[in-house]
């Protein structure tokens, strides 16, 4: 066998092979053309926080249009012991469901519906793995760039991280950062593919290639003068590379250019921002911009904020584009529907037992547009004007008198696409805009708010009506 490069990911043997199993089952009972319907939610929140953001489904959208098996991977599939008929179905398989979907970039919360899939039971079973694949890194990155942004005062955020990234989800976890609040990557392929700047400064390799920092500085500067920053921490922050910085930001102003900035990598990155701002101002360069790095996060972002770093654009990498401290975002798919009959997935824990039938999520907003909380109710349903919470029977929230939206609507038809893809810096706008509509209790990082979802009574009580249908079945 030939090793090449894992590159073609638009296959759809990018999968888990049980889902070909069950596909292979299905198809021989001729069960293939029973109507189902899958849920995607999740039910932790990322990093102990009070929100998510919704990412990814721009690509998921994309794929499932593309999702077929090319004549090379049926090849492949008959050394793995499907059957002919079963093979040839494969040949000519499209994902041909339909699809309701928040809109992405949407603030959600753990238990909601955020994306329906209906379609035959093997065309919604095959796309799982995928979907799960793209919405869980994507939401779980994009929701970590939120975070960083919400404690940024404003100042610029760069992604940094595609050499410390898990492989090829550097890609994905570039967009996702866009999605988040990050306006521009360090990765050009990123930057080229989402329409975004590519940026980036010097590396210590290039100024230790050099006998001296000064001649780097200046090399590098006459080469790059626009857009240019220069790394001073490679041997003394204070006493060697503010100051070379200084003297080629002036020999660049007598060439008529400027200095960008310069670039904090070690130390204690208050401390040298505010002596760094001192030495430039008193030189006359207020214009040169601190630019930091160095396993930053959001609790280090708003430390140095806290202590009166003067810095204006960090370079945020590993715990960015990983995820850090948080391996995956739990995100599953379950069925809820088959042949029009709602089905739940039972549980010991209550809160692991499924929302059965098809269902709509609302909205609640109070008259300054500000969220309020969600309901998950079975769709057709209007707004209910109280909710359940969803594991304890007494309690519940009256939300008489408050605005109201749905938000899952159709994205796809019969596997054609009903809108067109929208760019990722709408989707960034869309994320920045809904944010702004939670209030911050529910985004502070520690014991933040939880917001409340609950059930419409119908919903709930279709619930429990299932769980004691099963319940006795199984004694
Ligand atoms: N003033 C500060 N307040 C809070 N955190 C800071 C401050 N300054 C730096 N940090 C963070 O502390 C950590 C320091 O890590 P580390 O000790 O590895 O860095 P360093 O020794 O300065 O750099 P290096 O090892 O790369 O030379 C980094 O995550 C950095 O972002
Ligand atoms: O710390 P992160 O958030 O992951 O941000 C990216 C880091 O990657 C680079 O370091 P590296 O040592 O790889 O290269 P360098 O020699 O250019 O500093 C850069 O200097 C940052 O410190
Ligand atoms: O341009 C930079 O400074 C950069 C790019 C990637 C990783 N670290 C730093």
């Amino acid at each position: 066998m030939q090793h090449t490069f894992a590159t073609d990911l638009t296959s759809a043997l990018y999968t888990d092979m049980y889902q070909l199993s069950m596909a292979h089952s299905h198809f021989n009972y001729n069960r293939h053309n029973e109507q189902v319907a899958f849920d995607y939610f999740y039910r932790k929140q990322p990093y102990n926080g009070g929100f998510a953001v919704f990412s990814g489904l721009g690509e998921v959208l994309m794929l499932l249009q593309e999702f077929k098996f090319s004549s090379n991977d049926i090849d492949w599939l008959h050394n793995t012991g499907f059957k002919e008929e079963f093979l040839e179905f494969l040949r000519g398989f499209r994902f041909r469901g339909t699809v309701y979907s928040m809109r992405e970039g949407e603030v959600v919360f753990p238990q909601e519906p955020l994306v329906r899939v209906q379609g035959n039971l093997v065309e919604a079973q095959l796309v799982e793995t995928v979907l799960l694949n793209y919405l869980n890194f994507q939401s779980l990155i994009a929701t970590k760039a939120a975070r960083i942004k919400l404690v940024a005062r404003g100042a610029t955020l760069s992604e940094f991280g595609l050499r410390r990234a898990q492989g090829l989800g550097g890609m994905q976890a570039t967009r996702a950062a866009i999605t988040g609040g990050f306006t521009s990557t360090s990765n050009v392929l990123g930057a080229k593919v989402y329409g975004v700047p590519a940026v980036g400064t010097i590396a210590h390799s290039y100024i230790q290639s050099y006998k001296e920092e000064l001649a780097a500085f200046r090399d590098f500067a006459k080469v790059n003068p626009q857009g240019c920053v220069l790394l001073v921490d490679t041997y003394d922050t204070l006493k060697s590379g503010v100051p070379n910085a200084i003297t080629v930001a002036k020999e660049m102003e007598q060439q008529g250019h400027k200095l960008m900035g310069i670039r904090l990598d070690s130390g204690d990155l208050a401390y040298l921002a505010k002596q760094a701002r001192q030495q430039l101002d008193a030189a006359g360069l207020s214009y040169v911009k601190i630019v930091v790095s160095n396993q930053l996060d959001e609790h280090i972002v708003k430390s140095l904020f806290d202590q009166g770093a003067p810095i204006d654009i960090f370079g945020v990498g590993t715990s960015l584009v990983t995820g850090k401290p948080d391996a995956a975002l739990d995100g599953v798919y379950k069925l809820s529907m088959a042949n029009n009959e709602p089905r739940l997935k039972l549980s010991e824990n209550i809160k692991k037992t499924t929302l059965p039938g098809l269902k709509q999520v609302y909205r609640y907003h109070d008259s300054a547009g500000n969220f309020i909380a969600d309901a998950v109710a079975l769709d057709g349903e209007c707004a209910p004007a109280m909710i359940q919470h969803p594991y304890e029977p007494d309690k519940s929230m009256q939300l008489k008198g408050y605005q109201s939206e749905p938000l899952l609507q159709p994205v796809m038809q019969h596997g054609s696409l009903l809108m067109k893809p929208t760019p990722i810096l709408e989707v960034a706008d869309y994320a920045a805009s809904r944010l702004s509509r939670l209030t911050d209790e529910y985004k502070r990082f520690e014991n933040p708010h939880i917001y409340k979802v609950g059930l419409s009574k119908k919903l709930y009580d279709l619930r429990t009506e299932l769980r004691n249908k099963y319940k006795k079945d199984s004694l």
